[in-house]
């Protein structure tokens, strides 16, 4: 039951998520919880977190199961951003399920859902020359960089604000899982994103000026159901038949990697690029088994040993890393900057400091595609830390080494009806 939040001094964590990280901590069961230099106050659990409990807790994935970030090779012949925004398809408009759909869930298959999911058309910028030699995970807890006793004093605002220290609340003893459902959950075997720590680290075939998709979208409706079913009986209560509950979230994991490789070959179609394999599809809400534990992610990316590409905003760049995180860490890196607002502060403060335009047209010079003027707003760059920052606490903690950034050219967060696409203005002039 500790905590141990990767943020250096210069990093701004609220105090609310790390008191939701020491709430998670005081769990029956909790082990530890390591707070992302992302951290943010989430709906009862912190978002920014990896949590390793001998007790499976449903709640602490969230409704958004196996949302995560894939990245598609994006060859296009040219590139004018107008053009191209104007045909993108209407990701807001499901495509047919095919019949072997995990789950058997056809709802919502190939949209990208609101809030922060969004499909970038983004530009490689900075390739960052390889690493001499990757520093291996360390078998025990790393000593501690002098930055991370720093945060303790700024951060202390409250009693709970200390960045390494035991919950209040003594572990009580709670039934461990027993071996065979971790030998046997597909969570333990199966694909690399059911099992987010098998994937190795690939050096990504990338170079500036090369286009990629960048895809970040979950499992819709599908998550949802499933933590609902949980919650309406238990509420924030552990899962009491946690085969069950792995099997339906594997399920949800496996519909959220599908959806983001529809909905890149749906925008690859509609813009006549070729649009290859995943570079990485790292997936940021599951649990993992993990030596008999289980290892809750929420917005937390697996991070030992694997490429995973941390977004920072529509307005800024993000940064593909090498991670290679440790048990400290809960094996895991920041999935993105993090807000830095809520979503009512980001509507109340952007009105007041840009523009629709503004925003529709960032200052990268990328375009947004956004026909909700609400989400505009709430999505503003502005509203979100500076992923630099994130990515300086990342690799002074030895969680990660950069290899290379992009930077946005498109970003479609939702259908615009003014930009719609050329075959149907044709239709419509006929
Ligand atoms: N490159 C972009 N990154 C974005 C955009 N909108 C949000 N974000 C980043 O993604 C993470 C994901 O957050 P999650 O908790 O919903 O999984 C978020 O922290 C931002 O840093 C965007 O349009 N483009
Ligand atoms: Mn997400």
């Amino acid at each position: 039951m500790s905590v141990k939040v990767f943020a250096g001094p210069s990093s701004w964590i609220e105090s609310a998520a790390i008191t939701q990280c020491h709430q998670v901590a005081a769990l029956d069961g909790m082990i530890h919880v390591a707070g992302m230099p992302d951290l943010h106050p989430g709906k009862g659990a912190p978002i920014g977190a990896a949590m390793l409990s001998s007790v499976l807790y449903p709640f602490l994935v969230g409704s958004d199961i196996g949302c995560g970030i894939a990245v598609f090779p994006f060859r296009l012949k040219k590139v004018v951003p107008e053009r191209l925004a104007k045909r993108f398809p209407d990701l807001d408009e499901p495509v047919p399920p095919p019949g072997d759909v995990p789950g058997g869930y056809g709802e919502g298959l190939g949209t990208v859902g609101r809030g922060n999911h969004f499909v970038e058309l983004a530009r490689v910028d900075e390739v960052f020359p390889p690493p001499r030699a990757l520093p291996p995970a360390p078998p025990t807890a790393p000593p501690l960089p002098p930055a991370q006793t720093s945060p303790q004093t700024s951060l202390q605002t409250s009693p709970q604000t200390s960045l390494q220290t035991s919950a209040q609340t003594s572990l009580q003893a709670s039934p461990s899982p027993s071996p065979s459902l971790s030998q046997t959950s597909p969570l333990a075997s199966r694909s690399p994103l059911a099992s987010p720590s098998a994937s190795a680290s690939a050096s990504p075939a990338l170079a500036a000026g090369d286009h990629v998709l960048i895809v970040h979208s979950g499992s819709r409706g599908f998550g949802e159901r499933i933590l609902r079913a949980h919650t309406e009986v238990h509420g924030a209560g552990p899962a009491t038949d946690p085969a069950a509950y792995l099997e339906a979230h594997d399920s949800a994991v496996l519909w959220g990697s599908l959806n983001r490789r529809t909905l890149a070959e749906r925008v690859g179609s509609a813009l006549g690029a070729d649009v290859g394999e995943p570079i990485l599809d790292v997936c940021h809400n599951a649990v993992e088994i993990r030596d008999g534990l289980y290892l809750h992610r929420k917005g937390a990316a697996p991070g030992d040993g694997q490429d995973v590409l941390i977004a920072g905003t529509r307005g800024t760049r993000s940064y593909l890393v090498s991670a290679h995180a440790g048990p400290d860490a809960g094996f895991s890196v920041a999935h993105g900057a993090g807000r830095k607002m809520s979503r009512s502060d980001a509507l109340k403060r952007g009105k007041a400091k840009h523009t629709v335009e503004e925003l529709r047209r960032t200052p990268v010079g990328s375009l947004v595609v956004c026909g909700d003027r609400q989400l505009l707003f709430e999505e503003a760059p502005t509203a979100y830390k500076r992923i630099e920052q994130v990515i300086a606490d990342l690799t002074v903690f030895s969680l990660a080494t950069p290899r290379l950034t992009t930077v946005p050219v498109i970003t479609y967060k939702t259908a615009d009806k003014h930009m719609s696409p050329p075959a149907s203005r044709t239709a419509r002039r006929r």
